[in-house]
Formats: structure tokens, C-alpha cells, sequence
């Protein structure tokens, strides 16, 4: 998984003059399970457009193994499509649906039969052949759509949002199915999704993208663990971020107290984000804290409790299997390696940072 298989080069797109894409540099090795994730409107879709050929960059040039793309009609390139609404054919059942791209390329029957059958064991349909696809549900649909565009053999499949009509429970188990499928067929996925945790759960890649711009490029883990800015740490998970002073290195003063941190690299007096995440805040007993706070809020989401504690300068939000008491003064202490310092979030972007 390491040759780059589609290069993007500063792609910038404008739509009535208004910039959308602000000068997108990304690539995208074979194989691989890449995530565009951020929200609405971000210029997410735009992107896969321009790769999938259906949008033309106002500047900017896109590569595939090296060779100029740009004028390339979407179907003379080796990239499929699955969208969010998988327009199957009404009138033609499953193996139908599957089968007719292959018709189109005028494929022998017996290649047909047999491709169709490989494609309805991947996808988890084998017995559904005959069944009209207007009585599959959601999920089955969206497994007939993605077996369609997957018999093809493209080397890139382009997902935008395949299974934002699905319930919660269904997503779940086609998040596992899709990527058991780009595992087993070794097809470069390209993902789009505003959904966080869809993008932790499933990718290799995760691009974060914010008005146009990318923020961090990196593995599920580096995005968590090190988010480049207080845009990434909050859109990523939810996260505390609070003002904060570099004093010197390894010393970062918030909430008028001084912490030691881990990071460094920052000069003295630097004004910085300060990142916690909620999951990382202990509750101690107030006489061995960092920080004292009154607990102003419980709400339970089944694994944990989450909290709002109010200390005298920020309240923060906190994850605790323990449950405490409204109005109760409590404790909060924070190992230095989970404090994250970060500069200023530019929230214009520009700010980008590649780890892989
Ligand atoms: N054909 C178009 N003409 C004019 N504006 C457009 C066009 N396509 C997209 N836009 C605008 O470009 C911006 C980015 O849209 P895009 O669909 O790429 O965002 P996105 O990140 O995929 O968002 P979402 O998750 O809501 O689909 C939006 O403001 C959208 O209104």
C-alpha cells in the first residue's frame, strides 16, 4: 500500500466566482481506505466530483498513476461511483441490476452469470438474484448498488455518504461490511462522510477538510491522538478546548494554573489552544485536584456519564463511568500526556499536516 495511485495538485474550484476548493493537495495511495471527512458544505463532495470527473477544477490538475486526468471523460476513467441514493433500476431485479454495466460492455453471458454470483457473495445477497429490488430494504439496496458498481473491477470506488439513509444499527453493520469488502477486493475506497466515528471506525486515511481547505491528513489514531488544531480536536471528537499562555517549554498555563504538558516546540508566552479531552479528565477528590469544580450537570450515554463541571474559569465536559451528583464540589486532574497544545486554530485552514 504505498504507491500513489490518484495525486491531486492544488485543485481549486470556484462556483459564481465564489471559492469552494482553496487549493487541495492530497494523495491517495492504491489500495488504501481514504476518508474525506468534515462538515456540511466543506467542499467534500466537490472533491470527489472533480475525481470521479463529473466536475472540472477551475485550476489545479488531477493525476492517476502519474497522467494528467483533467480531460478525461468520467467513464473512460477506471473510477466507479456509489451515491447516497443508489438509483437501481426498478424494473430489473437483483442479478439484473448487478449485471447491467457488464451488458453494456457486451460481456458473454456465462462471464456475466459468473461474475454476478461472485459479486452476490461478497456483498452478503446470495438467494436475493430474482428478488425485486423494490422489496430489499435500505441496506440490501445499498449492497445491490455498491455489488453494481463493484463488477465493474474499478481500481477506485467513490462513496459519498452510502449510507446516510440507513438507521443507526444498519450503518453499523455496513460500516464492517464495506470494509471487509475493500480488504477482500483491494479496490482504493474514496469516502465521503461528516460522520466522525464512521470515519475512525473504517478508514486507513481521514482527511480533514474545513471550507475548502485541508487541516490534517493522518490515521484514524494520529487524527485522534494528535489533532493539528482545535478545529480537528473538536470536529473529531468532543474536546475542551480552552485558552491558553505557553510559559516555556513543557509548562502551559490555563484556567490560571500552571500544567506540565508533553509537547513542546512552542516559544515562551505563545498564546495557544489548549486541548482536553473529556474522556481524559479524572474526577479526584477536591483536596488532591489540579482543579475544583461544582458538578451543574449528569446526562447518561450508556457507557458513560457525561458531566458539565463548572470550575472558576471554564466548564468543561467530562466522561466518568462514575457517577457524581448535581451541585457536588469535585475534583478534576489531567495526565500531562493528555493535555494537547496546539496553535491557534486558523479557521480559515491553510494550516495542513501530513503523517503518514
Ligand atoms: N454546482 C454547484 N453550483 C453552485 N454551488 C455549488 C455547486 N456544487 C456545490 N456547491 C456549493 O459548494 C459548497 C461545497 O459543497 P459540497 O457538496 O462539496 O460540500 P460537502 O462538504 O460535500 O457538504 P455536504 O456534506 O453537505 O454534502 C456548498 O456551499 C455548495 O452549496
Amino acid at each position: 500500500m504505498s504507491k500513489h495511485l490518484i495525486d491531486l495538485v492544488n485543485i481549486k474550484k470556484e462556483f459564481d466566482g465564489e471559492p469552494i476548493l482553496r487549493g487541495i493537495n492530497l494523495y491517495i495511495r492504491d489500495k488504501e481506505f481514504i476518508t474525506l471527512l468534515g462538515p456540511s458544505g466543506c467542499g467534500k463532495t466537490t472533491t470527489l466530483r472533480i475525481i470521479g470527473g463529473f466536475e472540472t477544477p477551475t485550476s489545479g490538475d488531477v493525476l492517476f498513476e502519474g497522467k494528467r486526468l483533467n480531460d478525461v471523460p468520467p467513464y473512460k476513467r477506471e473510477i466507479n461511483t456509489v451515491f447516497q441514493r443508489y438509483a437501481l433500476f426498478p424494473h430489473l431485479n437483483v442479478a439484473e441490476n448487478i449485471a447491467f454495466g457488464l451488458h453494456i460492455r457486451k460481456m458473454p453471458a456465462d462471464e456475466i452469470a459468473r461474475k454476478v454470483s461472485r459479486m452476490l457473495e461478497l456483498v452478503g445477497l446470495k438467494g436475493f438474484e430474482n428478488r425485486d429490488v423494490t422489496s430489499l430494504s435500505g441496506g440490501q439496496q445499498q449492497r445491490v448498488a455498491i455489488a453494481r458498481a463493484l463488477v465493474m473491477e474499478p481500481r477506485v470506488l467513490l462513496l459519498d455518504e452510502p449510507l446516510g439513509a440507513l438507521d443507526l444499527k444498519l450503518r453499523k453493520e455496513m460500516q464492517f461490511e464495506l470494509k471487509r469488502i475493500q480488504q477482500s477486493t483491494g479496490i482504493t475506497f474514496i469516502y465521503v462522510t461528516h460522520d466522525q466515528e464512521e470515519a475512525l471506525t473504517m478508514s486507513d486515511t481521514i482527511v480533514v477538510m474545513n471550507r475548502g481547505h485541508i487541516q490534517q491528513i493522518g490515521t484514524p489514531t494520529d487524527i485522534y491522538n494528535e489533532p493539528v488544531n482545535a478545529f480537528v480536536a473538536d470536529f473529531i471528537g468532543e474536546s475542551n478546548i480552552l485558552p491558553g499562555t505557553m510559559l516555556k517549554d513543557r509548562l502551559v498555563r490555563f484556567c490560571t494554573h500552571d500544567f506540565v504538558c508533553v509537547d513542546e516546540g512552542f516559544g515562551e508566552m505563545t498564546p495557544v489552544d489548549v486541548v482536553i479531552r473529556p474522556e481524559d479528565l479524572k474526577i479526584t477528590p477536591t483536596e488532591q485536584a489540579q482543579l475544583t469544580g461544582i458538578v451543574e450537570s449528569i446526562v447518561f450515554k450508556g457507557v458513560h456519564y457525561e458531566m458539565m463541571v463548572r470550575t472558576e474559569h471554564f466548564t468543561f465536559t467530562v466522561h466518568s463511568t462514575q457517577c457524581e451528583t448535581v451541585g457536588k464540589a469535585v475534583g478534576l486532574s489531567v495526565d500531562p500526556f493528555d493535555i494537547h497544545i496546539m496553535h491557534k486554530s486558523e479557521q480559515e485552514g491553510g494550516q495542513m499536516e501530513e503523517k503518514r
